[in-house]
């Protein structure tokens, strides 16, 4: 089994430097490939209340063997209960469905800039956090700016910001704000969900002077650049492949022309947080 890395936020969680994630694993086979990506090595699963499976990522907890604090489950409030009492309500009602009695890390999903609620779903959060119901806080497709009016308003600082992040969008503006500020910067969708990128003749041509896979070389590009992907895979082949890519590097050189592949327009399906909003 690789050695998988460490990251560390300066509110003081340290997280495995590769996750997984659950979008539209659900039901029996939900609950399949998330026992076995934990037996395949992977400690830390994201879920989100939106995806209707919190409760399939609490079973298969319950049948992998390992104790409750080895394993770090994240979960995400969705954009239709940002107030703050609905908010709290929300992560009570996630925690009841994974039947857990504490989430690791839990995130505003999305900043809905034009509802104007994120402020107080932070409050929400750093109440639940005193109240122990969350080890630490965090949000997802933030912009530098929302994070600031975070950090202005209530002094606490956001330990994860996950954003949308593979070769076509690269996101070097909101990693550095993340970096300066101590925040570790997740990778959703960190394989594009296999798509085009993966046709990409650059990468294709690093993955054969390396040995190393397509999918292995875009995850390591973003392992090399500090980020934290959380790919999803239904495949244990492709689950082992992705834990496996910590084991090779990549030049300067080779990340450098990965990097080159950023397009000011890369996202996926067009969600850019500063417009798009999701509830
Ligand atoms: N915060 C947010 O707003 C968002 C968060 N997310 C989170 O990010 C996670 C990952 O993103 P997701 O959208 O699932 O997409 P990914 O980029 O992780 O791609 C998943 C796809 O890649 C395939 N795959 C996985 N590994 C390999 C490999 N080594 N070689 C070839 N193909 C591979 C999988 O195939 P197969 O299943 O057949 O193995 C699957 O089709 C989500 O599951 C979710 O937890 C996602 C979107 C938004
Ligand atoms: O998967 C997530 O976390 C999402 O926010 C999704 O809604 C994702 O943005 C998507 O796939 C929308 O089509």
């Amino acid at each position: 089994m690789s050695t998988i890395p460490t990251v560390s936020s300066n509110t003081g969680l340290t997280l495995p430097q590769m996750g997984f994630g659950t979008y539209k694993q659900r039901g029996g086979l939900g609950v399949q490939v998330i026992t076995q990506a934990i037996a395949n090595g992977y400690r830390l699963i994201d879920s989100a209340f939106n995806y209707d499976n919190e409760g399939v990522v609490g079973a298969a907890i319950r049948q992998s063997s390992l104790p409750r604090e080895q394993l770090f489950i994240s979960s995400k409030l969705p954009g239709r209960y940002q107030e703050y009492h609905s908010a709290l309500a929300t992560i009570r009602e996630s925690l009841y469905r994974a039947q857990l009695d504490y989430f690791d890390l839990y995130l505003i999903h999305w900043p809905n800039p034009r509802q104007k609620h994120y402020l107080e779903a932070w409050q929400a959060l750093i109440t639940a956090q005193e109240l122990g119901l969350i080890k630490q806080i965090g949000v997802s497709n933030f912009l530098p700016e929302y994070i600031d009016k975070l950090i202005d308003q209530t002094g606490v600082q956001p330990a994860v910001n996950q954003v949308e992040i593979h070769p076509y969008c690269s996101q070097a503006a909101i990693h550095n704000y993340d970096q300066e500020h101590g925040i570790i910067t997740q990778a959703w969708s960190p394989l594009g969900r296999a798509g085009k990128v993966f046709q990409e003749p650059v990468i294709q041509r690093i993955a054969q002077e390396t040995q190393a896979s397509v999918g292995q070389v875009i995850l390591r590009w973003e392992t090399q650049l500090g980020l934290l992907p959380i790919p999803c895979a239904k495949s244990t082949a492709h689950q082992q492949a992705n834990l496996a890519s910590f084991d090779f590097d990549l030049t300067t050189q080779q990340i450098d022309q990965i990097t080159a592949l950023d397009r000011a327009d890369g996202w996926m399906n067009n969600q850019d947080p500063s417009v798009y909003e999701e509830f």
